[in-house]
């Protein structure tokens, strides 16, 4: 059950994830209306602005912020949002951060796959369980690419954009489980709670990438 968020409800509180998604989602944001800027580089991670913080997070706590109601809304890849497992509301794709998730060897390679390295086990079981492979997934943080040259895993599951990674590091991509994009995520409750000030976010950030 989503604890209802207990603070002004004339306030919103936004999550967004430090990297790549960040500077795109201020400006998507501030776009749509809402008073921000790109924050002073300093080690502070809660940002004010009037009428709105903005938490600085890691990718994977964005969806946990969310679905548990310490911030009212988010800015997160599809990828991390299925990975999260966390049935949060997700009204808008946002279209940036675009990119797609996929199943990757080595040039040539070929034969039965057993072990396959990923930072995306949950998508990863999905995709093996419904293909009847029973491949071992082992968890990684980065570097992928880096399993199937050392011998470590046979296959990686992870994400292509230019594929120019794949390009310098003499692997393919054999099949794409998803495509994922920067999408908006927003807390139930809040919803519910501060529906005048989530609405017409959701309505303009709708607006803008042509929903
Ligand atoms: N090469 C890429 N091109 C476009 N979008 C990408 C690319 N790589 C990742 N993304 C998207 O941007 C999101 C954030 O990527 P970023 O590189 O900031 O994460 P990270 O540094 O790997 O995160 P963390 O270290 O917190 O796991 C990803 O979850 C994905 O949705
Ligand atoms: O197809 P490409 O355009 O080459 O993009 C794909 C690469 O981008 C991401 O890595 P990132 O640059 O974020 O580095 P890291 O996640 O390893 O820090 C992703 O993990 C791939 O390695």
């Amino acid at each position: 059950m989503t604890p209802a968020p207990t603070r002004d409800p004339d306030h919103l509180t936004i999550a967004l994830p430090k990297g790549r998604i960040m500077q795109d989602a201020i400006a998507l944001l501030a776009q749509a209306g809402l008073p921000l800027t790109t924050p002073e580089a300093s080690r502070a991670l809660r940002h004010e602005y009037p009428g709105v913080t903005l938490l600085e997070l890691r990718n994977q706590d964005v969806p946990v912020y969310v679905d548990l109601g310490a911030a009212d809304a988010g800015i997160v890849g599809k990828d991390v949002l299925v990975e999260s497992g966390r049935a949060v509301y997700e009204p808008v794709d946002l279209r940036f951060a675009a990119c797609h998730l996929s199943l990757i060897r080595e040039k040539g390679a070929s034969g039965p796959i057993h072990r396959v390295g990923t930072k995306y086990p949950r998508s990863t079981r999905a995709y093996l369980n419904a293909r009847g492979i029973p491949a071992e997934i082992i968890k990684l943080s980065g570097s992928i690419e880096l399993a199937p040259l050392t011998g470590l895993a046979d296959a990686i599951v992870d994400l292509v954009q230019t594929g120019s990674t794949l390009k310098a590091n003499h692997l393919e991509e054999l099949d794409i489980l998803y495509h994922s994009s920067a999408r908006l995520i927003v807390n139930r409750a809040a919803l519910k709670l501060r529906r005048h000030r989530l609405r017409p976010l959701i309505e303009k950030l709708r607006e803008l990438t042509g929903e």
